[in-house]
C-alpha cells in the first residue's frame, strides 16, 4: 500500500560547515494519486529538492521517511554507457525487479510509445540528446514506479514524446502513483497538477492558482547552425519547444533550421547562447509565437516491429 512521502524539518547543504544551505526546513507531504509541480527561479534549489524526495541524495539535517519504490529522470542524464538503448533498459528493469523477458518487452513498449524503438540495438553513446531523453524517461517508466521524480525530462524531445511523456504522467497518477516535476515550460501539463510549489529563500511555498492561469508571453527564434548539429545545450534546455520548421526554399527541410520557442523572459539569454556558441548559431527571425507545430516523423510500423524483434533475439541469446 502506498503511504504518503514525508519530509521533516529538510535541509540540504553542499560542502563542510558554514557552507550556505540550499534548503532548509522543509516540511513537505506527497500523497499517493497526487501530481505536483515545482517551480522556481534558476539555482534556487529545485534539483536539489528532487534529489532527495527521489532518495539519490540524502538531507544534511531532517529526515524523509516513506518513499515507495521510485524512479528519477534527472536533469543531467549520463548519455556515455556502454550499453545499447535496449540494453541498457533491460538492465534496468532487472534492477528494478523484472524478468529479463519482462524488462525486454516493457523496454520495447516505451520505446515505441517514445518514437524510439528504431534505436533500440544503438549503443546508447551513439544517441542524439533527444534518444537518449527518450531511454531516461523510458527507464523511469518501465517499471511502473510508485513515486516518479521528473527533473525538466521533456527538455530536448519532440512533440509527439513530449505529448506522449505527459500521458504517461497523468497515468501513473490514474494508477495511484505519485509524481513530482519541474519544468520551465509553465505550460507543461496545464491545469493538471494537484499541488504547485514554488522553491524561494531555501523554503517551498504553496503558489496558488496554476501556471496555465498565469499569463507568459512567448518568443520564436529561428535559427540556422551547421546541418545535423545539436543546437547547444542550455538553448534547448531553456525553450519550451525545439521544432523542425516546415521545407525550405529548395527541396526538403531546410537543413540545420530550428525554431525554438522560448519565453519572453528568457529570450535575451536564448539569443546571448546561440550567438556565443562554437560553432556559432546563426538567428534568421526573431518574433511572436505562432501556432503552427511541425510534428517530427515518427517511426513507420514496420521498423518498430524489426526492432522488437531485435530486442527479443538479444535477450533469448
Ligand atoms: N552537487 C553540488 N555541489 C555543490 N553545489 C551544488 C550542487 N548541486 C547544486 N549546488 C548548488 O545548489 C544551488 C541550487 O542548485 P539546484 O541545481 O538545486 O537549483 P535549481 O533550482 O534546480 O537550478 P536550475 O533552475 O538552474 O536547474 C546552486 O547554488 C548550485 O550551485
Amino acid at each position: 500500500m502506498n503511504r504518503e512521502l514525508l519530509l521533516e524539518s529538510v535541509g540540504r547543504r553542499y560542502g563542510r560547515g558554514g557552507a550556505p544551505w540550499v534548503l532548509r526546513g522543509v516540511d513537505l507531504t506527497l500523497a499517493p494519486g497526487t501530481l505536483t509541480r515545482i517551480e522556481g527561479a534558476n539555482g534556487t534549489g529545485k534539483s536539489t529538492l528532487l534529489r532527495l524526495l527521489a532518495g539519490i541524495d540524502a538531507p544534511t539535517e531532517g529526515r524523509v521517511t516513506g518513499r515507495p519504490r521510485t524512479a528519477y529522470v534527472p536533469e543531467r542524464f549520463p548519455a556515455a554507457l556502454p550499453f545499447t538503448a535496449a540494453g541498457y533498459l533491460i538492465h534496468l528493469g532487472s534492477v528494478h525487479g523484472l524478468s529479463r523477458g519482462e524488462a525486454a518487452r516493457a523496454a520495447v513498449e516505451w520505446l515505441e510509445r517514445l518514437g524510439a524503438v528504431e534505436y533500440a540495438r544503438t549503443p546508447m553513446s551513439e544517441l542524439s540528446k533527444g534518444s537518449s531523453q527518450k531511454v531516461a524517461i523510458a527507464q523511469a517508466l518501465l517499471a511502473e514506479p510508485e513515486l516518479l521524480v521528473l527533473d525538466e525530462a521533456w527538455t530536448g524531445l519532440d512533440t509527439a514524446a513530449r505529448t506522449e511523456l505527459e500521458r504517461a504522467v497523468l497515468e501513473r497518477r490514474a494508477a495511484g502513483g505519485t509524481v513530482v516535476f519541474v519544468d520551465h515550460d509553465p505550460r507543461r501539463l496545464a491545469g493538471a497538477p494537484d499541488v504547485t510549489y514554488a522553491v524561494m529563500d531555501g523554503n517551498v511555498r504553496t503558489v496558488e492558482g496554476s501556471s496555465a492561469q498565469r499569463e507568459e508571453t512567448y518568443v520564436v527564434v529561428e535559427v540556422q547552425g551547421p546541418p545535423d548539429a545539436e543546437p547547444p545545450a542550455e538553448a534547448t534546455r531553456l525553450a519550451v519547444s525545439v521544432e523542425e520548421p516546415g521545407p525550405g526554399p529548395g527541396p526538403g527541410p531546410a537543413l540545420g533550421r530550428l525554431r525554438l520557442t522560448v519565453p519572453e523572459t528568457h529570450s535575451d539569454t536564448l539569443l546571448r547562447t546561440l550567438l556565443t556558441a562554437r560553432p556559432a548559431w546563426h538567428v534568421v527571425s526573431v518574433g511572436e509565437e505562432s501556432p503552427a507545430v511541425v510534428v517530427l516523423p515518427t517511426v513507420p510500423a514496420a521498423k518498430a516491429v524489426e526492432a522488437a524483434a531485435d530486442v527479443d533475439a538479444e535477450v533469448r541469446s
